[in-house]
């Protein structure tokens, strides 16, 4: 039987980095954005190990999160992922394909797993693969996640704005997020706990996004690009910032078309959740 799930995509605003040995407590604080352009998760369960792997957009890719999970759960699967959303450029799409298969795979095989369960299976995967530390569980949660403590369930604790805005984004390109989060990440860790702080002290959405800009320019990450977009859409009188980890900028609303960018529109929306075939 095969089973599909849908997974937002994850937009991390800022964010400090919080190693541990055991992958299920490690990840990542704070805050960011679950958008309905996400990723759909087609999962086929095979008898034979090996005869598994991961397709998305139609080519056999290589993607260690996803390959993390099924040697988790212990049942070989084809995995077959589809979006609209670029990759590598802060939309957490391995994120949602750990976690698409995490809940399509459980579901096909009726293995009994609750979601909590399913959860910390995708976060360390992802956590293990280096690709991600906050997408999954923000991505589970859905809405504007702050992520007050790292790491998943029962680690791990959330909470959220309550806000449901508009989304625009446009993307000028990758970045690795291995390599960010593998080298050394305490300039932007101090810079993201300052962030939360600031959120925590005033948890609006234009804090929000005034967090985030001072986040991406104090960690060093801005390009010139997205510096430009950045200040092109407040000078229109909008609100934009950077998407970690990619060359992306996300505004609210429609500020990015009205500063003359050609921008794809969203939505914040609900968590991750399974579809009908
Ligand atoms: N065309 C591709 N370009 C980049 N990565 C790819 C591609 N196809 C598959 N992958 C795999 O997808 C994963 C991308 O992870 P990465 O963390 O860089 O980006 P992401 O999940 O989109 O999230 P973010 O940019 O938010 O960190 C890697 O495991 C990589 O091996
Ligand atoms: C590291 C990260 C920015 C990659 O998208 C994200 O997983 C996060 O916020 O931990």
């Amino acid at each position: 039987m095969t089973a599909r799930a849908f997974v937002p995509g994850h937009v991390t605003g800022f964010f400090s980095v919080h190693a541990h040995d055991d992958p299920v407590v490690a990840g990542s604080r704070g805050a960011g954005l679950a958008l309905s352009d996400g990723v759909t998760v087609t999962v086929d369960p095979v008898e034979t190990v090996g005869d598994g792997g991961v397709v998305l957009d139609g080519d056999s890719v290589e993607m260690p999160a996803v390959t993390g999970v099924v040697e988790r759960l212990g049942t070989d699967a084809r995995v077959v992922a589809e979006t609209d959303l670029p990759i590598s450029a802060g939309f957490g799409v391995s994120g949602a394909c750990a976690l698409g298969t995490a809940l399509a795979l459980d579901a096909a095989t009726a293995g009994g797993h609750t979601e909590r369960e399913l959860v910390a299976v995708a976060h360390a995967s992802e956590v293990e693969a280096g690709t991600g530390l906050g997408d999954v569980v923000g991505q589970a949660r859905g809405g504007m996640p702050i992520r007050l403590d790292p790491g998943a369930p029962p680690r791990g604790y959330l909470d959220g704005l309550p806000a449901r805005p508009d989304v625009e984004y446009v993307t000028f390109g990758g970045l690795d997020t291995a390599e960010v989060i593998g080298g050394d990440t305490e300039t932007l860790s101090r810079a993201g706990e300052e962030a939360l702080e600031t959120l925590r002290t005033s948890p609006t959405v234009e804090t929000f996004m005034r967090a985030c800009r001072r986040f991406s320019r104090e960690a060093g990450l801005q390009t010139d690009e997205v510096r430009a977009a950045i200040e092109d859409v407040q000078s229109v009188g909008g609100e934009a910032a950077m998407a970690m980890l990619g060359q992306t900028v996300f505004a609210l609303d429609d500020g990015l078309s009205r500063a003359g960018y050609d921008a794809r529109s969203c939505r914040v929306t609900a968590g991750a959740t399974l579809v009908g075939e």
